[in-house]
């Protein structure tokens, strides 16, 4: 049965079932046979159990573990941890009112979540034996780094070096933006998204304010919270280097997932990978390479992470910690769909609803990078959204459409 993944604003407001609170917007669940958020538990979950199960050489354990989950998140109920996890206790309390139920029940976010949690307990990425540790999505990342699209994309940067510092911008802000349509989760089903006209795409392009807030030479801290490893991360690290370069940024933070999520999900060693491929590349993208290497060495480009990059939560619910470093810097880039549907919540807004009022709770100005590939849009104008609707593209799910949406300091 084909996703339906294209609705009307209006129907978009009331039509799930899931709990509505006074926001007056249902949080979006799975249980809608057909829905999108259907497909990604009823099709996609599936197909990454099997495609982990064949990339490495797993032993017979493991290989019970993944027939069991995937038995259990296709038939049965959501069951809990091992007490023995040691996260048990966070996911218990997570996981409230969602233990013993079908997965398509819960929170489709939740849901997400807690399926990459229980597949690196599979795998026994969090166990004390030899898998420990071992990134199951690796083999998927590392091939999409060697293919010969990334060395085009390394030697289109030659070309930009003859134009002028704001096309340059642009057009560096646009790849980053863009890459995140490089997502490895969403390919499994999916396959590539069909490349559209990037400027004709974007539904809301608040470019120009995420440049006013960091003017050149004003001693700026950005906090860059990454998505995907490979195709989006190597943009992404581009556009560190050129914020450095002209003095947007004195300082840049990258943070990372702590262990693997989502698919494609970038972690330390996949910052690594993506600074070595850009350091052996020839021409502009090995000299950003060694630039951004010695960055990291100096101190300019710091790479953090925290466990809350992996909980099944929206920003509004992030820990004073993690809370008072976004207070600190000048501007919060957030890449990424799932990092969206974090930060406006994972619900079926009103696509009119403004950005700014539901990311006004944010500590610092924000900004929201994202290519749309799930449900979950706000901040539309209403023309714009009657444009997309009238299209009859299936335009929030399909990765053919992109947003850059900014709040300012309150
Ligand atoms: O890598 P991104 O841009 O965060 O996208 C991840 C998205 O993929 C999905 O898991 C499935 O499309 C979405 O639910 C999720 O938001």
């Amino acid at each position: 049965m084909p996703e339906n993944t294209s609705r009307t604003s209006d129907e978009g407001a009331d039509r799930d079932s899931g709990p509505v609170d006074e926001s007056g917007a249902s949080v979006i669940l799975s249980d809608e046979t057909g829905s999108f958020a259907w497909g990604v538990l009823a099709k996609r979950h599936p197909s990454l159990i099997q495609q982990v199960r064949d990339a490495f050489p797993y032993g017979r354990r493991q290989h019970a573990a993944l027939d069991a989950l995937l038995d259990e998140i296709t038939n049965g109920v959501v069951e809990p941890l091992a007490p023995s996890a040691h996260d048990h206790g966070q996911w218990a309390e997570w996981g409230r009112g969602h233990f013993g139920r079908p997965w398509f029940d819960a929170p489709f976010l939740w849901a997400e979540s807690y399926f990459y949690r229980r597949l690196l307990g599979a795998v026994e990425y969090f166990g004390t034996g030899p898998w420990q540790g071992v990134d199951p999505f690796a083999p998927f990342k590392q091939a999409e780094l060697r293919t010969a699209v990334v060395d085009e994309e390394l030697g289109a940067l030659d070309a930009l070096a003859d134009v002028s510092a704001d096309e340059r911008a642009t057009a560096l802000l646009h790849a980053s933006l863009w890459g995140n349509r490089a997502d490895l989760g969403f390919r499994v089903t999916e396959g590539d998204p069909a490349p559209g006209d990037a400027t004709d795409g974007l539904v809301a392009d608040d470019a120009a304010v995420l440049w006013q807030l960091l003017p050149a030479g004003a001693g700026s801290t950005v906090a860059v919270v990454a998505d995907n490893a490979g195709r989006e991360l190597i943009p992404d690290l581009i556009l560190i280097d050129h914020l450095l370069v002209h003095r947007h940024a004195k300082r840049v933070v990258l943070h990372v997932k702590p262990s693997p999520y989502y698919v494609s999900d970038a972690m330390t060693a996949d910052v690594v990978d993506c600074l070595r491929r850009l350091t052996e590349a020839p021409g502009e993208a090995g000299r950003i390479g060694n630039r951004l290497w010695e960055a990291v060495a100096t101190g300019h480009v710091e790479i953090r992470t925290h466990p809350f990059f992996c909980a099944p939560l929206s920003y509004a619910e992030m820990p004073d910690d993690l809370r008072e470093e976004f207070a600190a810097v000048t501007l919060t880039i957030l890449k990424g769909d799932l990092n969206y549907r974090r930060l406006v919540g994972d619900r079926m807004w009103d696509a009119r609803t403004r950005f700014a009022d539901l990311t006004a709770y944010f500590p610092g100005a924000v900004a929201a990078l994202r290519t749309l590939k799930s449900d979950v849009i706000v901040g539309l104008e209403q023309k714009t959204l009657d444009a997309l609707e009238r299209s009859g593209r299936a335009w929030r799910t399909s990765g053919t459409h992109a947003l850059v949406q900014v709040r300012r300091q309150t």
